[in-house]
């Protein structure tokens, strides 16, 4: 199978740390590929080593099955998790400047339209939203129209309605055919956004595949919530640990909830009956990234 990108034992040596730890990654063409993983997972350090900003300590890099030459600089676009605009160039000025940096840049125009840029044209850089600077940046990203665009983050720090504007963008991208390698630690946002995720934790890949197919694979089921007062008596004491790995149920303690992971609601829900359960303020969810992320390293994406 053809692959537009791919990484073979990548190894990134820091004094004291591991950021990266032996990691392998293999890209189709046309996709969105989430790599995903907590704050420290090494997901920068991974993506700055394949654009060629730092080296690894070993592994090796693939591009459309070659070492990457001087014409990878042509055909990717990268969006970086911060970059610093000079504040008396307005969004139009930054556009052109970069755009006459290329060979074969998309037109203004059609760049302007796909991030959703026209009404801020004229405004500087230092007096536009925090929204409207991640897609300027996006812009930044796609304006040598490339083939693989990595995205680090790109809707970290915004509100939902602006992270819902790069999510559109990032559709139209794909739209175009485009490969998109995307890093973020909203597992939302990936389950929407990516056709195959790669989950990395301390610096290795621990799961990979379709984001449904890894749920299906190691996390089916449900989630039934409940708030503490809900119980008249330690859930502990009805299903005590070790009753079933996702297979009959297993116990969450959130700061306010318990949560029981089940493939069996009825019998679940049968149980909480049982014991006097007050089911009014219960809710019963499917399994999500996060789940499947606590399911995997017996850690919260986020502590
Ligand atoms: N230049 C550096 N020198 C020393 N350690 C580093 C350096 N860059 C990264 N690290 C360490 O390498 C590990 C991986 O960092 P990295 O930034 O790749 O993680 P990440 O998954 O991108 O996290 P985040 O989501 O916070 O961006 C961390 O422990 C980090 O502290």
């Amino acid at each position: 199978m053809n692959t537009i990108l791919e990484v073979r034992n990548l190894v990134k040596h820091y004094p004291g740390v591991k950021a990266v730890d032996g990691l392998d990654l293999s890209i189709q063409p046309g996709i969105c590929f989430g790599l995903l993983g907590p704050n420290g997972a090494g997901k920068t350090t991974t993506i700055e080593i394949i654009e060629g900003i730092i080296s690894p300590t070993s592994g090796e890099i693939f591009y459309k099955g070659s070492p990457p030459t001087s014409d990878f600089r042509e055909e990717v676009g990268i969006q970086f998790q911060s970059t610093s605009l000079l504040s008396f160039l307005s969004v139009r000025e930054t556009l052109e400047t970069f755009h006459n940096l290329y060979r074969n840049p998309m037109p203004l125009e059609e760049l302007v339209s796909l991030c959703q840029l026209e009404d801020i044209l004229d405004r500087y850089n230092d007096k536009i939203s925090g929204g409207q600077k991640q897609r300027l940046m996006l812009a930044m990203a796609l304006v040598n129209d490339p083939e693989l665009v990595f995205l680090d983050e790109p809707t970290t720090g915004l509100d939902p309605q602006a992270r819902r504007h790069v999510w559109e963008i990032v559709e139209k991208i794909k739209t175009r055919g485009k490969t998109v390698v995307l890093t973020t630690h909203y597992m939302e946002e990936a389950h929407i956004l990516c056709d195959e995720i790669a989950i990395v934790d301390k610096g290795k890949i621990i799961a990979k595949g379709s984001p449904d197919d890894l749920l299906n694979k190691h996390c089916s089921g449900v989630t039934v919530s409940l708030p503490r007062e809900s119980f008249p008596k330690s859930p502990e004491e009805i299903f005590p640990e070790g009753s079933g790995k996702c297979g009959a149920w297993k116990l969450f303690e959130t700061q306010k909830r318990y949560e029981f992971r089940t493939n069996n609601v009825n019998e679940c829900v049968n149980a909480l009956l049982n014991i006097g359960t007050d089911l009014s303020y219960m809710t019963v969810r499917s399994q999500n990234l996060e789940d499947l992320f606590l399911e995997l390293t017996g850690h919260q994406l986020r502590q």
